[in-house]
């Protein structure tokens, strides 16, 4: 089956996107991972797939599935590019868009300079919510909210090494770590480790956060179901919130992730989260999708 698609990207973050608006192309997890591979498909973090309203009230649907094939609650870059998308296309005249996914409805709205702002909705410190466990972790009561220690993260590579963080989800489970440098932050070593730790049933998204100062951050993101990408939206949301909440951030906040820059603004408490960032098409193409595809 020969399908057409959109090559997108947002900070670096890429995405194929798919049009079923007027119909489902029948995709399972084997074609996304397909797609999502860089070798042999089209090569993405995430696959997007755009689709008709499914309420009242509601513009659009998107579903997301990591390069991995598995399907996600939510991702923040996507969310730009998908409104990019619908717009440029013509399936939407609307600046601002309403779009349910796994997660709960947001609301991009683009910005006449090009940049796309989404109304990401209130961040979620439940920890049963994120999912996050706390079974065997020890809480660091030193004033500061919402710190775990996961001592030790494996036994074999890291007996002695004590891993703290703040978790929080953005519809998505993200686990928040500070460093001193994002450059020479141990990403490949602990994201794995901290990712696959049974303290996040469904796995998580894992940040090391550098504060510059109190409206600069720098960020680095071990993605599930991808490995570290060069930005993620909802990593930059958390990242954000993780630092008001724990007093070292203000309200607005410039995030430097490798591939571009987001603003995150949080007011705190039920506010909703805003993050403001690039999406923008590379190119348009048409693929055969393997027979034998597994
Ligand atoms: N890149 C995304 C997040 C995509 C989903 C994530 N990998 C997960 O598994 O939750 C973003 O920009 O937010």
């Amino acid at each position: 089956m020969r399908i057409q698609f959109t090559k997108m990207q947002g900070a670096g973050n890429d995405f194929v996107v798919l049009d079923e608006t007027r119909g489902t192309l029948g995709l399972g997890a084997a074609h996304y991972r397909f797609l999502g591979n860089r070798h042999y498909g089209v090569g993405a973090d995430q696959i997007l797939t755009v689709r008709p309203s499914p309420s009242e009230g509601i513009d659009f649907e998107y579903l997301i599935h990591n390069a991995d094939g598995q399907e996600v609650e939510q991702c923040g870059n996507g969310s730009r590019c998908f409104a990019r998308f619908v717009h440029d296309r013509g399936l939407t005249d609307k600046t601002t868009i309403r779009v349910q996914t796994m997660k709960g409805v947001i609301a991009p709205k683009l910005n006449p300079d090009g940049r796309v702002t989404v109304d990401m909705g209130a961040p979620q410190f439940d920890l049963p919510e994120i999912p996050f466990s706390t079974a065997g972790l020890q809480y660091v009561a030193d004033g500061t909210w919402g710190k775990w220690l996961l001592a030790p993260v494996n036994t074999a590579q890291a007996a002695t090494e004590n891993v703290a963080f703040t978790p929080v989800s953005m519809g998505n489970p993200h686990a928040v770590l500070v460093v001193d440098d994002v450059d020479t932050a141990p990403v490949e070593r602990l994201g794995p480790l901290v990712q696959a730790h049974g303290c996040f049933p469904q796995g998580v998204n894992v940040g090391f956060m550098q504060v510059q100062d109190r409206s600069h951050v720098r960020l680095r993101v071990y993605e599930r179901g991808v490995g570290e990408t060069l930005a993620c939206g909802t990593g930059a949301c958390a990242a954000v919130v993780s630092g008001i909440r724990l007093g070292v951030l203000d309200a607005r906040v410039d995030v430097q992730a490798r591939g571009g820059l987001l603003t995150i603004e949080w007011a705190g408490g039920n506010a909703p989260v805003f993050m403001t960032g690039p999406a923008v098409t590379v190119f348009q193409g048409e693929i055969d999708l393997p027979d034998d595809i597994s």
